[in-house]
């Protein structure tokens, strides 16, 4: 499977311009021959202008559309990092993810907002996960400060994903947690994991994108540079991994 990183810079508030950045980047990653595009969190408005509430796509629509519309003219998975969503007079964050025919795979609503940046006063927190299909391989989203709550991460191996994208919008003075966390994820559940951070200079978000082993080690280093890096992932490696050292057989869940 061969995955495109989507580590692009959206623009606070400027949601057509930012249509047209995630559609280039779309675009550049097919042609590079990814079978996969991973986009960051909050893409549509970017984190977050104060009039959020009239730029948030009303019932994900024009997202919905525009994300079904070139996964099938490009023939491409697309993990849809996420939009600003409002529905019923409340706002989300929420993921959208799309298969190659333009199939909506799954959509989920951002669970644990941060509140250190006061997003839990804007948005409403969703109640409910999903694990997805991609290509055969299955598969599961996380929205930044969800990767934080380990528990969730450990569910979803536990129901047998082999991937773990993680869509962000994370803070140029955590990069360290940033690494650690994508990394330690990728060890401790002997899984690949995608982490695509959005970069914006005047507003923080740190870029540092990586792909990681089930050994926890890079196939794509952590990189800064705005842009579209792509990579192979061999997904025989879970099993290889597993038949070396498998911690799923040597769990004691009597005891936790
Ligand atoms: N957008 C977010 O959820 C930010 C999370 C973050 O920066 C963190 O340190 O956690």
């Amino acid at each position: 499977m061969k995955i495109a990183l989507g580590q692009v810079a959206p623009i606070k508030g400027e949601v057509d311009n930012n249509y047209k950045l995630i559609e280039d980047t779309i675009r550049k990653s097919k042609s590079k021959g990814a079978d996969v595009v991973v986009l960051p969190e909050a893409w549509n408005t970017f984190y977050y202008p104060k009039n959020i509430e009239e730029l948030a796509d009303v019932d994900g629509k024009r997202s919905k559309e525009f994300l079904s519309n070139i996964s099938k003219e490009l023939d491409i998975n697309i993990v849809g990092g996420s939009v600003a969503v409002k529905e019923d007079g409340k706002i989300y964050n929420r993921n959208y993810n799309y298969d190659r025919n333009g199939k909506l795979l799954s959509e989920y609503d951002k669970i644990h907002l941060f509140s250190p940046a006061g997003e839990d006063k804007l948005f409403t927190s969703g109640n409910k996960y999903a694990t997805f299909e991609m290509d055969g391989v299955k598969c599961a989203v996380v929205l930044c400060y969800d990767v934080r709550f380990v528990e969730r991460t450990r569910k979803f191996a536990l129901d047998g994903i082999e991937i773990l994208f993680i869509c962000a919008s994370w803070a140029t003075s955590r990069l360290n947690h940033w690494e650690a966390l994508n990394r330690a994820r990728a060890i401790e559940n002997q899984i690949f994991v995608v982490g695509v951070n959005s970069t914006r200079y005047k507003d923080d978000s740190g870029g540092h994108s990586m792909i990681v082993d089930p050994l926890g080690d890079y196939i794509v280093e952590p990189y800064e540079t705005t842009g579209v890096k792509t990579a192979e992932i061999n997904m025989n490696q879970v099993k290889d991994v597993r038949k070396q050292m498998n911690i799923y057989n040597d769990r004691r869940s009597d005891l936790y």
